[in-house]
Formats: structure tokens, sequence, C-alpha cells
């Protein structure tokens, strides 16, 4: 699915006003509905709800979710943030209707000594700025926002919390932000939305559909998407009826050295859960009765060092190559992973030690092949390209990156991202923080190659893997309390995963 601009949204917003068509107040009104909808469900009418409108469109949405709670009973209290500039067209329709309506109480603030007190136990909505956010908060919305952070009130923010802009915020002051428990967007997340530093701004936060036209949404382009299971189903293929275990690839392991060989095991079970044909495991000698014994399935292919990865031999039987789990960073290990580059298969994922390798010696990286996938965690991604600052700094880098060396860097956490050398852009939607766990970086490796050995395209690759991956740690949760979620356990789940996209 696509992620726009606050930009885009505003021009999507305008062309369905225009070819719906639908006046401006009554498309507010569709938001408003469906902003109440969520508050009635959620919320009991015995706790006050305060609203908190500025002048703008997002002001407009609170005036018009106020009126239809009292129309539910709800006790709300309205204070409409006076800035001296007259109300934009539809919020000053909607405190029209509020003060017609005669059943919510109305005030203004004008100035800080006119900011009420919230009590401990109200729900406060912030409609203070939507999308139209120009700079950052400053004088009275300052003060209001630090008034609210200050309380002990549930915040509600409609479509942003107040203060956040929709993509860069890396010029914004992030204290002066109101925080929010939820976020109630309409029709689209936004790009900040999956930044980790926004979390505590944003609360839970929640899409509601508001229905604008979809022919603007397909023919307006972005490179920013988020993963649905509906876009990737036709991914995976249907398995024919008179198929063998040479139609679906042949992947090499490159993993595992003394002391780390759990990674390996965990990579090659995940691969084999993957659909891949068959599969070897490089591994150092003193691994070999393990990886036997633990996955029958995977044939091995033994290093002359007992201890780590040190050469390997002709790569042409392999449909894909995996490399980088458990690996260690030993100069024996290093220069046969600059063979292995220098070798050049077609298709190649590195993750882990293979990535340290890399960052230690940054002028092996143009021997990346084309469409490469790397799978750094932050921090190997940090050690890769240098700090970047925040979220945003940290995509521009990303895709300078995937752009730069033409590769695919699935950049792992919650909401993992994706970009491709194209310049695009995949959040995942799948995942849990049960995860943060040892060893499910290596499953996620290991899914990534054995669909690669399968001849998915590199991208459908990592986008495939990325989604299965969060989609059977989420099935784990399921049964099990994300606490106690271990790597084995996503690997235990991933049937269950494809079974569920493919559906
Ligand atoms: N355009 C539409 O048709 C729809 C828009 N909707 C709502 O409209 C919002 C966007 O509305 P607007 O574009 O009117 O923008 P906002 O309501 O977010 O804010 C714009 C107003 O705030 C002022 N402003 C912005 N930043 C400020 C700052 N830091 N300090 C002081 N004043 C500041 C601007 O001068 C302008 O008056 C969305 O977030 C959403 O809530 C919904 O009603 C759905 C339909
Ligand atoms: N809070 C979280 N929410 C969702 N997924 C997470 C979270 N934390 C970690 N993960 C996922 O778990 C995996 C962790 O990978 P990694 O850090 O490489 O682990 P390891 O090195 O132990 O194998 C990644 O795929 C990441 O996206
Ligand atoms: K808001």
């Amino acid at each position: 699915m696509k992620i726009f601009t606050t930009k885009q949204i505003a021009a999507i917003d305008q062309f369905t006003i225009q070819q719906e068509p639908i006046a401006s107040i009554d498309l507010m009104e569709r938001a408003a509905l469906q902003i109440a909808n969520w508050l009635i469900h959620h919320l009991s009418n015995e706790r006050k709800i305060i609203f908190f409108a500025g002048p703008g469109n997002n002001g407009g949405d609170a005036l018009a979710v106020a009126r239809i709670m009292a129309e539910h009973d709800f006790i709300c209290e309205v204070f409409l943030v006076d800035f001296g500039k007259p109300l934009q067209a539809e919020p000053a329709e909607n405190w029209h209707r509020l003060k017609e309506q005669g059943k919510v109480k109305l005030g203004r603030i004008e100035s800080q000594e006119s900011i009420p007190a919230v009590p401990d136990d109200a729900v406060v909505v912030d409609g203070l700025f939507g999308s139209g956010l120009s700079r950052k908060l400053d004088g009275l919305p300052l003060q209001i926002a630090a008034a609210l952070n200050a309380s002990r009130a549930l915040v509600v923010a409609i479509d942003i919390p107040s203060g956040l802009f929709g993509e860069d915020n890396s010029n914004n002051d992030l204290g002066a932000v109101i925080q929010a428990d939820y976020t109630l967007t309409l029709q689209f997340p936004k790009l900040s939305f999956f930044f980790p530093e926004h979390e505590a701004l944003l609360g839970r936060w929640e899409v509601l559909p508001i229905g604008l036209h979809p022919s603007v949404i397909s023919e307006t382009e972005t490179p920013f998407h988020f993963l649905t299971a509906e876009e990737i189903s036709d991914k995976i293929p249907v398995r024919k009826k008179f198929s063998h275990k040479g139609t679906y690839g042949h992947a090499l392991l490159i993993a595992g050295s003394y002391g780390k060989v759990g990674a390996a095991l965990l990579a090659s079970k995940a691969c084999l859960r993957s659909g891949v044909g068959l599969l070897t495991a490089h591994i150092p000698h003193s691994a070999y009765q393990i990886i036997q014994t633990a996955v029958p399935e995977a044939m091995c292919s033994i290093d002359a060092s007992d201890l780590m990865f040190t050469e390997f031999s002709d790569l042409q039987q392999f449909s894909a190559v995996g490399a980088g789990p458990g690996l260690g960073v030993k100069p024996n290990t290093r220069k046969a992973l600059l063979r292995l580059l220098e070798a050049s298969p077609a298709k190649l994922v590195l993750d882990a030690d293979a990535l340290n390798i890399l960052a230690m010696h940054p002028e092996w990286l143009p021997l990346l092949p084309e469409n490469s996938i790397l799978t750094p965690h932050p921090k190997e991604f940090e050690r890769l390209v240098g700090p970047s600052g925040d979220s945003y700094s940290g995509l521009q880098s990303q895709l300078a990156f995937s752009q730069k060396y033409k590769v695919i860097v699935v950049l792992k956490g919650a909401h993992t991202r994706i970009t491709s050398p194209d310049g695009r852009v995949f959040f995942n939607t799948t995942g849990n923080p049960g995860m943060a766990t040892a060893g499910s970086g290596d499953v996620l490796t290991g899914i990534v190659l054995g669909l690669l050995a399968q001849d998915f395209e590199p991208l459908d690759a990592a986008r495939v893997a990325v989604y299965a991956h969060g989609l059977a740690g989420d099935l784990a949760t399921v049964q099990c309390d994300e606490l106690s979620l271990i790597a084995s356990d996503i690997i235990e789940n991933l049937g269950e995963a494809f079974f569920q996209i493919r559906k």
C-alpha cells in the first residue's frame, strides 16, 4: 500500500472533492463520523471529553466530532484556540453548527492564562494541527502542548499528534509535540509513523478510511509503501504437481563458527521451511555432527577449518548463496568472504558478520553483485554507513546506499524497511517486540535465501521474507507471551504464515 506525503494527501483530498464530487464540509463530516465512531466504541460516556480545536481543518474535524459525540450523550467540552485570525470556512461552519446544537460547553483559548486544567480522568481530543502544520510549535500552541503533556488524561490525536510533521522531523523539537495515547489517522498512515523515535508521540495508531477517490490514489506516484499480504500473495508460487526438488532451487548457506553454530542451524531450518528444493550448509568441521543431527534435511559442505569459514568450492550448482550468520570476523574468514564476492554469485544475501566484515572493508562494497540483499540490524547498518541522526535522515542514507551500490537493504527492527536500487521503500507491518531475541535475524536470512534460491526476484524475496517472518512471529504469540518467544518459534510458525499470506 502506498504512503503519501501530507502535500500529496491534500491534493488527493481536493481531487476527491472535485471528482466525487463532495462538498469539503461533507468530506470533513465523513472524517468526523469515522473518528466519532471509533471514540464511541472505545470510550465510556462517563468520561468527559475535552476537545482542543485549532484554526484549520484539523480543528474543524474536532468540532464536528464533538457535535456527533454530544448527540450520543457524551459529555463534551470544546476549546477553540484563538489566534486572532478568522477561522477557515469549514471549521467556521462547524463552530456555528456546535453553537446551534447547544449541547456542548464552548470556550476559547486566547492566552496561556485561558488554557484549562485537564482532569486526570478526562479524555483529550487533539485537533490543534494535522497535516497542515507549517512550522514547529511555538507560542500558545507550544504552551497548550506542554499543559496537555503534563496532564495524565488520555490523549487521542486526530490525524497526527499536533506538532509532528508527516515526513521530515529532523529539525523539529519532539519534546514540544503533543504526546498521544492513540492517533486516529485519516485514510493513510504518514511516513513519520514508521520511525521509532515517534512511538511515544503517536501511541497506538489506527488508519480510518474516509473514502478518498480510488483513481487518484492509484495514479499518484510515491516511493513509499507498506507491506500487506494482498500485495505479496501472488509472489508465492503454487507448487506444480509434477515438480521435483530440482524445480525449487539449491541454496548454499555459509554460516556458523565455533561457538556460533546455532546461527547456521536456525538459518538452515528457516531456509528449508521456505520452500527451497535443496540446501547445502557450508560449516566448519566441528559443526558437522550438530547440523547433520539437528537438520537432517540439509546437506553439508565442510570447511577445511575446524572452527570457521575459510574456503568454498564451485558455486555453479547453487541458485542462491547466503552468508553471514555466526561467521565471526577472523582474518581467514574475511579473506574467504572477499573471494566469495569476487566469485560474484548471481543471487546473494548477506547478514550479520558478513556485513560487519564489509564495514571493516568498505573498499569491497563495489564488488557486491547487483541486487544482492543485505539484512543489517541498526548497529550493523551504522557500521556500514556511519551514524545518521534521526530516522528520516537514516532513511535517506539507506536509500543512497541502495542506489550507490545497487543493492537491496533490509534494515531490521519494528517496521523493518526495505530499500531498493530504484528508490522505492517498503515498511513492514508484521512482527512484534517478542522477536527482539537472539537468532531471529538468522531465521530471516534463511527465509530470504530459501526464496532467492527458488527464483524469486530479489526484491520480492526480501518483501515476502520480511512479511512472512514478522507474521510467523505474530502467530507465535497467539499461544505464547511475547516475552517467551524464541527464534525457533518463528520457524515453527512459518508454515502457517505462508498459508495465511497465500489466502
Ligand atoms: N482537506 C480535507 O478535505 C480534509 C482534511 N481533513 C483534516 O484537515 C487536516 C489538514 O487541515 P489543514 O490543511 O487546514 O491544516 P491544519 O488544520 O493541520 O492546520 C493548518 C492551520 O494551522 C496553522 N498553522 C500550521 N502550523 C502552525 C503552527 N506551528 N503554529 C500556528 N499555526 C499553525 C495554519 O496557518 C492553518 O491555519 C488534516 O490533518 C485532517 O485532520 C479532514 O477533515 C478530511 C478532509
Ligand atoms: N520490536 C520489534 N518489533 C518487530 N520485529 C522486531 C522487533 N525487534 C526485532 N525484530 C525483528 O527480529 C529480527 C532481529 O534480527 P537481529 O537483530 O539480526 O537478530 P539476531 O542477530 O539475534 O539474529 C529482525 O528481523 C527484526 O525485524
Ligand atoms: K492533531
